[in-house]
């Protein structure tokens, strides 16, 4: 899965696939949020999911909402790059939108699980960064699932009861973020975003672009 994009510095690049992990109500998708709108060259990919839709959400922004048969049916045609069961539902990446997005150019946002990671990170290695975000302590991520406002109490409990079993994933992330204050974790992600698009090895225009360093310095 390689792409030919430019960076800002006009040197050809492959494109990136970032993935957020974390507990339900970390703050995966409050981040990502803030990604999207700072972030230029940057693409959200929006799972398909058999979960209902919550208030506020949006079809084909916060997801694809598509009932079981039509989810499997998806599975079954390969049209997903992966999946997962979480929290009883079912939720994947569509492929193509993926596809098309790195090979513009642009680098593409996960918020999958680790689950998805890993599928993900066997499928493309060399692409994939890992980002677990963790929530403070155990009671800030139960105020945030509460202040979201959300899911019902039942929902939350359950949520609450799968953070740990989440969070035993950790080892398995590139990187790992605390989210104490949202506009530091913000900054956090941002530079590992930054950094790995400067990565030596997925700047695939660096070769010539030295070569043609060289050749001024010796014409
Ligand atoms: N640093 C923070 N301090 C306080 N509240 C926060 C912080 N980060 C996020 N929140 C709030 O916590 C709630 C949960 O955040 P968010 O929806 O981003 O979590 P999530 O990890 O995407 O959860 P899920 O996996 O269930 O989608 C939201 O109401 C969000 O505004
Ligand atoms: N493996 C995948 N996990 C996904 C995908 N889309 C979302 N998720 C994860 O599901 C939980 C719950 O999400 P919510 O929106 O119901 O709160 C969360 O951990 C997401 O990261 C996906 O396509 N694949």
């Amino acid at each position: 899965m390689t792409t030919g994009g430019h960076g800002t510095d006009g040197v050809e690049r492959r494109g990136l696939m970032f993935v957020l992990s974390s507990p339900s109500g970390a703050g995966k998708t409050t981040l990502s949020r803030m990604l999207l709108e700072r972030e230029p060259g940057l693409k959200m990919s929006v799972s398909a999911t058999t979960r209902q839709m919550r208030p506020g959400e949006v079809e084909g922004r916060d997801y694809f909402f598509v009932s079981k048969p039509k989810f499997e049916t998806m599975v079954e045609q390969g049209e997903l790059l992966e999946w997962a069961t979480v929290f009883d539902n079912l939720y994947g990446t569509p492929r193509a939108p993926v596809e098309a997005a790195l090979s513009a150019g642009q680098d593409v946002l996960f918020d999958i699980d680790w689950q998805g990671t890993q599928q993900l990170h066997q499928k493309a290695s060399v692409d994939v960064v890992r980002v677990f975000i963790l929530p403070p302590s155990a009671a800030d991520l139960e105020k945030r699932l509460h202040s979201r406002a959300q899911d019902s109490d039942e929902v939350i409990r359950k949520r609450m009861s799968r953070a740990s079993h989440e969070m035993s994933h950790w080892a398995e992330y590139d990187y790992i973020v605390i989210n104490h204050n949202v506009d530091e974790a913000f900054a956090e992600v941002q530079s590992i975003l930054k950094a790995e698009r400067l990565k030596r090895e997925r700047r695939t225009g660096l070769v010539g672009f030295v070569r043609g360093l060289q050749a001024q310095l010796q014409g």
